[in-house]
C-alpha cells in the first residue's frame, strides 16, 4: 500500500486556512470525550463551550468518508462539522461495489454487516481508518488492517444495555410462549393455555460469555428473582449472587435458560451444537444475540423438534440480508423455512443494539474517535493499534509538527527515527507496540516548510515503515 497516498499534508504557508474549531469563538460539542480531548474550558455536560484554537493538520474538506449501514445522524453530524466529505448509504454493499467505493475513501464507517476482508482492504489504497459503529469487530480483518497502517475503532459498550434488556424480554416471552399466543390471535384464534408456561422467578439463567453484555444481564436477571450462573474463558468477578462455573457443560446441565454473549472467533464457531444440546436440560431454552455462527442451526432445529429445547430466540444468523425489505429465507440460509415452521421460536432481525439511545451514543463515540485519529493521530480506543494519546497542537505553537510513524515492531527503529528527528527539538515522543506493529508519535518544534517533506521522505525510506503521517 502506498504510504504517500494516505499522507495528507498541506504546506505550512497554507496554515491560514488550516484553522480548526477556532474559526468561531464558540464551538458546540456533544461528547465529554471531545471536550476533555480538546482541553476545553467548561465542565463536563455543558453543551456550549469556548475551546482553544487548534491547528488543523490539512484541509479537512479533502477527507472522504463513506458511511454504510445507516449510521446514526449524530455520527454523521460530527463528521460533517469537521468539513469532511461524507457519503451516506442506508445499506451495506455487495463486495464488488464495496471494492469500487473503498478505493477512493480515507475513512469508512460500517456496522456488523459489512465484511472488510483482506481482499477488500487490499483495494483500499487511501484508507486511514475504519469506524465500526457497533460492538463487534469480527467483520474486519484486524490483523491485515494493522499491518497496513489502517486503524480500527468501535464502540465497546454503548449498546450493551439494549441487548441485555432485549434478552430479559425474550426470557419472559419464551417462558410464557407469548410469541405463539400473539401469532394465534393475529390469525383469529383464542388459545388460553397454562401448560408448560412458567414464571421466571427462581429459574436459573446460564450466561455464556460474562463480558459487558453478559454481566449487565446478570444484574437484571438477579433483580427479577433468577439465579445466575456463567461460563467464561476468563476468571471474572461475579456480580450480585451470580456464580461462575468451570465448564460449558456444567452450565448447560444446570441452566433453565442458556444465553450466548461471546464474540465470533474460531473457538466460538458452532459452540452450541448436537453435543451441547444433549447436555442441556429437557425443556430448557436457548437465546442467541451474539453472532449467528455460534449456534449450529440444523442441530437447534433437531433439538427443538425432539422437545429437548422448549423454545429459542435468535437475533443473529450466519448470513444476514443486506437491507430492510430483503427476504430472509432459503437463498441466504438453507434452513430458513425450517426455522419458521417451529413453535416458540422468536426470530428478530439483528436488533439487539438497535435502540435510539444506543445508536446515538455509538454515533458520537465512534465519530469522536475518528476525528481524533484523523486530525491528531490519537489512537485511544483503537482495537488493532497500540493506544497512544498526546495533547492537541494549538495555534499558540507555530512551527510545530506531529510526526506519526507506524512501523513494523523490529529492533533498531527508534534509533533511526531519532536520527531523522535529531535536527529538531523533540517536545514529546511516545511509542508503543501491539504484536508485530508499533506506533510512534512525536511532537517536534523548530520545523520549517522544507523540513516536513525531508522528514517524511526519510521516514518513508526506512525498511520498517508501514505508514508515515506528518500533521501540522
Ligand atoms: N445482537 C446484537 O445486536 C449485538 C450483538 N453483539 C455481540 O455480542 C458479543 C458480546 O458482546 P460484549 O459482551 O460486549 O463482549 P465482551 O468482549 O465484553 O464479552 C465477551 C466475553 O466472552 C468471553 N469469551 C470469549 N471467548 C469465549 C469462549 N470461547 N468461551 C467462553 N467465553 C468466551 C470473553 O472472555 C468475554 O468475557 C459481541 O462480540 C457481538 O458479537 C454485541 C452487541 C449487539
Ligand atoms: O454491536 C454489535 O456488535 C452488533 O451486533 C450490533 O450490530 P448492528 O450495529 O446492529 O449492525
Amino acid at each position: 500500500m502506498a504510504a504517500e497516498a494516505r499522507d495528507i499534508i498541506q504546506p505550512l504557508e497554507k496554515r491560514a486556512v488550516s484553522y480548526s474549531l477556532g474559526e468561531s469563538p464558540t464551538a458546540t460539542f456533544h461528547s465529554p470525550v471531545s471536550n476533555s480531548f480538546m482541553g476545553s474550558a467548561g465542565g463536563a455536560g455543558q453543551a456550549h463551550r469556548v475551546v482553544p484554537k487548534l491547528l488543523k493538520p490539512f484541509n479537512t474538506e479533502d477527507i472522504k468518508i463513506l458511511l454504510l449501514e445507516n449510521v446514526n445522524q449524530t455520527g454523521q453530524d460530527i463528521l460533517k462539522r469537521q468539513g469532511y466529505q461524507v457519503e451516506f448509504l442506508k445499506t451495506s454493499l455487495p463486495e464488488d461495489q464495496l471494492i469500487e467505493k473503498i478505493r477512493d475513501v480515507h475513512v469508512i464507517g460500517i456496522r456488523s454487516k459489512t465484511k472488510l476482508t483482506d481482499k477488500v482492504l487490499r483495494e483500499a489504497k487511501n484508507l486511514l481508518v475504519v469506524g465500526c459503529f457497533c460492538i463487534g469487530t469480527n467483520q474486519v480483518d484486524l490483523d491485515y488492517a494493522a499491518k497496513h497502517g489502517i486503524a480500527v475503532f468501535n464502540s465497546p459498550f454503548a449498546n450493551s444495555r439494549s441487548v441485555a434488556e432485549l434478552v430479559i424480554a425474550e426470557i419472559i416471552v419464551l417462558a410464557r410462549q407469548l410469541g405463539d399466543r400473539s401469532n394465534e390471535m393475529h390469525r383469529g384464534t383464542w388459545n388460553k393455555v397454562s401448560n408448560k408456561c412458567w414464571e421466571i422467578r427462581g429459574k436459573t439463567l446460564g450466561i455464556v460469555g460474562y463480558g459487558h453484555i453478559g454481566s449487565q444481564l446478570s444484574v437484571l436477571a438477579n433483580a427479577m428473582g433468577m439465579s445466575v450462573i456463567y461460563y467464561d474463558v476468563l476468571s471474572l468477578m461475579a456480580i450480585g449472587t451470580a456464580q461462575q462455573v468451570p465448564t460449558l457443560d456444567a452450565l448447560l446441565q444446570e441452566a433453565d435458560f442458556v444465553t450466548l454473549h461471546v464474540p465470533e472467533t474460531p473457538e466460538t464457531k458452532n459452540m452450541i451444537s448436537t453435543k451441547q444440546f444433549e447436555q442441556m436440560k429437557t425443556g430448557s431454552y436457548l437465546i442467541n444475540a451474539s453472532r449467528g455462527t455460534v449456534v449450529d442451526i440444523p442441530a437447534l432445529i433437531k433439538a427443538m423438534r425432539a422437545g429437548k429445547v422448549a423454545g429459542a430466540a435468535l437475533d443473529v444468523y450466519p448470513n444476514e440480508p443486506a437491507a430492510n425489505g430483503d427476504y430472509f429465507t432459503s437463498e441466504l440460509n438453507h434452513w430458513g423455512d425450517d426455522l419458521r415452521s417451529l413453535n416458540n421460536l422468536i426470530l428478530s432481525p439483528h436488533i439487539g443494539g438497535s435502540t435510539e439511545e444506543a445508536q446515538r451514543a455509538i454515533g458520537v463515540e465512534v465519530s469522536d474517535a475518528l476525528v481524533r485519529y484523523i486530525n491528531q493521530g490519537i489512537t485511544l480506543g483503537s482495537v488493532n493499534l497500540p493506544e497512544i494519546t498526546m495533547r492537541s497542537l494549538t495555534l499558540d505553537e507555530p512551527n510545530h509538527a506531529r510526526v506519526i510513524y507506524i512501523h513494523r515492531n523490529v529492533p533498531g527503529v527508534l534509533r533511526k527515527v531519532n536520527e531523522i528527528l535529531a535536527d529538531h527539538n523533540v517536545d514529546k515522543q511516545i511509542s508503543d507496540s501491539k504484536g508485530d506493529v508499533a506506533y510512534l508519535m512525536a511532537d517536534i518544534s523548530d520545523v520549517k516548510v522544507e523540513d516536513i517533506k525531508d522528514i517524511r521522505d526519510r521516514l518513508d525510506s526506512l525498511n520498517s515503515r508501514i505508514l508515515t503521517r506528518v500533521l501540522y
